[in-house]
């Protein structure tokens, strides 16, 4: 495996996620003191040369704080209200951290429609990259104010690997309320002990994570190590480890091993492969036979003759996903045809397409350049 130093010196975009109950001092409300430690510290990365990109929760906790609500609601609407009152707070405790260390602080509020449509995925991304070359140090929440939870990404730990994919980090900086992640939840188990290093998308690691150990925060660690596992389909290694560390990412950036390092061993997708294998929720699916199965996983396009079945409803040119017929996830891609179509065709030959559907645009439902093999579940 890759030394801590070899991957920090080379390192030079850096992804920071700071979770609820650090930037709300456990839910007490904005922790001005401690956003001032970790902007002087992105201030020192930036003198180093690195480029730092800010994920920050803590909206819903410090909006419950200013609303006076006693503990955070259930309601929906009461929690985007929150969210709303919230990233008010936020935003004016960073500008005025930020504007002390003499940094320019952005802010961009997403949703997952942002991400998941390749237009507006592209000009997020051309947004960052501009704000980055300026030298603005892009501060990014979920825009929680108008989705539900249908169409959410849902946790900012997920929204950390995607920021990393889509403006290809070297590195994702989880930083949370423990020391990293352990062999069990440290809240309940006093013999657990903490993982100093693993690979990103170890099988193991999933069944030691446990969910969020409060109300103020949302993921969990469960959802930190499928950050780390997305993540590193760009290349980039992560870190889990605690924001309250004195100097902690400058320490990081020195090479010293603190909290938990989950190293990307994998080749990286190509960006147009990793944005589609980064699609949360996708519109529709089919399931094709093992022939077909075996097939993609030899590099080779999906033809309608191996698709079982068609669910869902689905655009010509949007990306939907193929599951075995034991319902496992093997693939994603843009399909050439929209749903109707597609549940015309499956099962025909390709010398039948003509006479089924009048014309004859493409033989593949799913071309083999604009298709990812997905590994494993995400
Ligand atoms: N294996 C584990 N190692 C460390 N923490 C764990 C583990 N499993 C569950 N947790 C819980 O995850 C919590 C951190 O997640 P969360 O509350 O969502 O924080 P954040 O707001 O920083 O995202 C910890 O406080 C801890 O209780
Ligand atoms: N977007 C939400 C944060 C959601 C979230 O994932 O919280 P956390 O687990 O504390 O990182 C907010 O700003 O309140």
């Amino acid at each position: 495996m890759k030394e801590n130093k070899e991957i920090w010196e080379k390192a030079k975009r850096i992804v920071v996620k700071i979770g609820s109950s650090l930037v709300t001092n456990e839910g007490k409300g904005v922790d001005q003191e401690a956003i001032n430690r970790w902007v002087s510290q992105f201030r020192h990365l930036q003198e180093q040369g690195k480029e730092v990109i800010l994920v920050s929760s803590g909206a819903i906790a410090e909006g419950v704080v200013r609303l006076g609500f006693e503990k955070r609601p259930t309601e929906i609407h009461e929690l985007q209200a929150c969210a709303a009152v919230g990233q008010m707070g936020l935003a004016h405790a960073y500008e005025k951290c930020f504007a002390a260390h003499d940094l320019v602080a952005a802010q961009l509020l997403l949703t997952h429609a942002d991400l998941a449509n390749r237009e507006r995925y592209l000009n997020a991304r051309h947004t960052l990259l501009a704000l980055l070359k300026l030298k603005a140090v892009p501060i990014i929440n979920e825009n929680d104010t108008v989705i539900t939870d249908e169409i959410k990404v849902g946790d900012n730990d997920t929204l950390g690997a995607l920021t990393t994919n889509l403006v290809d980090a070297d590195i994702l900086v989880i930083l949370t309320d423990q020391e990293g992640m352990f062999t069990a939840d440290p809240r309940n188990d006093p013999n657990a002990e903490l993982i100093s290093r693993a690979a990103a998308g170890s099988a193991d690691l999933e069944s030691m994570a446990g969910g969020a150990g409060s109300s103020i925060g949302k993921g969990g660690m469960l959802t930190k190590i499928l950050a780390a596992k997305r993540a590193a389909r760009s290349g980039a290694s992560t870190v889990i480890v605690s924001g309250r560390i004195p100097d902690v990412l400058v320490r990081l950036s020195e090479g010293e091993s603190l909290g938990t390092l989950l190293v990307s061993e994998s080749e990286p997708l190509s960006a147009r492969r990793q944005w589609m294998a980064d699609h949360l929720q996708l519109k529709g699916y089919c399931v094709i036979d093992e022939g077909a199965v075996q097939a993609i996983r030899k590099g080779k396009s999906l033809l309608p003759i191996g698709v079982k079945s068609v669910q869902g409803e689905f655009l010509k040119g949007e990306v939907i996903s193929c599951f075995d017929q034991e319902g496992k996830e093997v693939a994603r891609g843009l399909s050439n045809f929209s749903a109707e179509t597609a549940r015309k065709l499956k099962g025909k030959h390709s010398s039948e397409i003509e006479d089924t559907v009048g014309y004859i645009e493409r033989q593949e439902l799913i071309h083999h350049d604009n298709m990812v093999l997905i590994q494993s579940a995400n």
